[in-house]
């Protein structure tokens, strides 16, 4: 059985093998998202929630933010723009539709990349925080994509930001123990499920309207790369740990009910984040290859939750700068979209090495951390290993 048992397994760790980014084309700078938001909800009478408003926005640390729904789609929708109207069906709808071409999208670039042909594709991994239909995401993105009908399918609904981390997880499970998978992970998030009037009643919504921003990723990952093809690793993944951070309960609520998602965030989570992170860290590396936990000799993937998050990592952790640079510039000019989010940033983190003539795709670096959080409080960390570039 050992025999067996061997050959059905692969014989290396699984591999990111291509990475594919998508957005929609409706972008808005942030500087003029309170004045644009507050016009098309009717709120222009609410000064001071304005004011406020714009006070966050500015201390965001975003540019511009993509989304699939504009003022257009508003009007033809007033339930979107009309204060505690029911319209979870109105939004499941849109979702239904954009979730899975922005993903499709996303995953013609990766397997575009990956220059092999689709049918060698044999599992498929779709999360999505952006409403649940039946049937969903996963199987109407097999058709888009003409993909194989018997290829195996995991959809992961409502999981939160921390899903860039689950998804590698899984994949690595799947690549290594199937002989030959070529795993096609895609995530795919829209605000049409969260776009709603600013409330004085609900002012920590303010925080959900200028945060979050729509986005698709989508990666392969095999392992044991096929040598006389295309396939080139950019990442190796070597582990994938999932923890729920002690006394963190609460910090991040979210519900499905009938105006669409509501979400809250409490004011301390970048100080509770900070606080447990780097313990949470060593214990998920204690195997690592590392003799020294020093963080700044590794290339960082962190999720961009919000701007005070990456402030308190990186203070906490003794991060130099350019260590969040990346995580950083993803935030800045997509906005946090969720799980998608720290994929945008690996697929930053490799074009920047090749940019910077860098000996290797984790920025010159061999090692790396993937972090993600979400609600739980949820952190998926994911150890890298970085491909050399000649
Ligand atoms: C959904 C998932 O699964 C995972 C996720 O990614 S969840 C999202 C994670 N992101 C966060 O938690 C955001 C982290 N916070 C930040 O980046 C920053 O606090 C911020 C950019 C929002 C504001 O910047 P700041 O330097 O803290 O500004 P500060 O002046 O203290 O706050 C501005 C206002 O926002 C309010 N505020 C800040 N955080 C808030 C929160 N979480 N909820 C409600 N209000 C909040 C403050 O009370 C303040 O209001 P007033 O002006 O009325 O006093």
């Amino acid at each position: 059985m050992k025999a067996v048992r061997k050959v059905t397994r692969s014989n290396g760790f699984a591999n990111i093998l291509a990475i594919g980014t998508a957005n929609p084309p409706n972008a808005v700078e942030q500087s003029i998202f309170p004045d644009f938001y507050f016009r098309v909800t009717n709120s222009n009478h609410l000064v001071d929630l304005k004011n406020k408003f714009q006070r966050i926005c500015e201390k965001t640390a975003i540019r511009k933010r993509h989304f699939v729904w504009d003022e257009e789609l508003l009007q033809k929708n007033q339930c979107l723009r009309t204060a505690m109207a029911p319209s979870l069906a109105v939004r499941q709808k849109i979702a239904a539709v954009e979730v899975p071409k922005l993903g499709m999208e996303a995953a013609v670039r990766a397997i575009d990349e990956w220059g092999m042909a689709k049918s060698r594709i044999t599992h498929l991994i779709f999360c999505t925080t952006s409403g649940a239909n039946l049937p969903s995401a996963d199987v109407i993105l097999i058709r888009l994509l003409g993909l194989n009908p018997s290829v195996k399918r995991v959809m992961l609904h409502q999981q939160g930001c921390f899903a860039g981390g689950t998804v590698l997880r899984i994949a690595k499970d799947l690549a290594e123990n199937h002989k030959g998978a070529r795993v096609l992970i895609v995530c795919a998030e829209t605000t049409v499920v969260v776009v709603r009037p600013p409330s004085v009643k609900r002012q920590d919504d303010l925080i959900i309207q200028a945060l979050f921003a729509d986005g698709a990723s989508a990666l392969i990952v095999g392992a044991d790369p096929e040598e006389s093809g295309n396939e080139k690793p950019i990442f190796s993944i070597i582990s994938a740990t999932q923890v729920l951070l002690p006394n963190s309960e609460g910090a991040i609520r979210s519900g499905l009910v009938e105006r669409g998602v509501i979400a809250t965030i409490h004011k301390d989570l970048p100080i509770l984040v900070s606080q447990s992170i780097e313990k949470c860290l060593q214990e998920a590396l204690n195997f690592n290859p590392l003799d020294v936990f020093d963080w700044n000799s590794i290339f960082w993937v962190a999720h961009p939750g919000g701007r005070a998050i990456l402030d308190q990592l990186e203070e906490r952790l003794r991060l130099r700068p350019e260590k969040l640079m990346a995580s950083r510039h993803v935030l800045a000019e997509y906005g946090n979209m969720a799980g998608v989010s720290v994929h945008f940033i690996l697929d930053e983190v490799r074009k920047r090495s090749v940019k910077e003539g860098k000996m290797s795709t984790g920025e010159g670096f061999e090692w790396g951390v993937l972090l993600g959080l979400g609600p739980g409080i949820t952190v998926e960390t994911v150890l890298l290993r970085s491909a050399p570039l000649v």
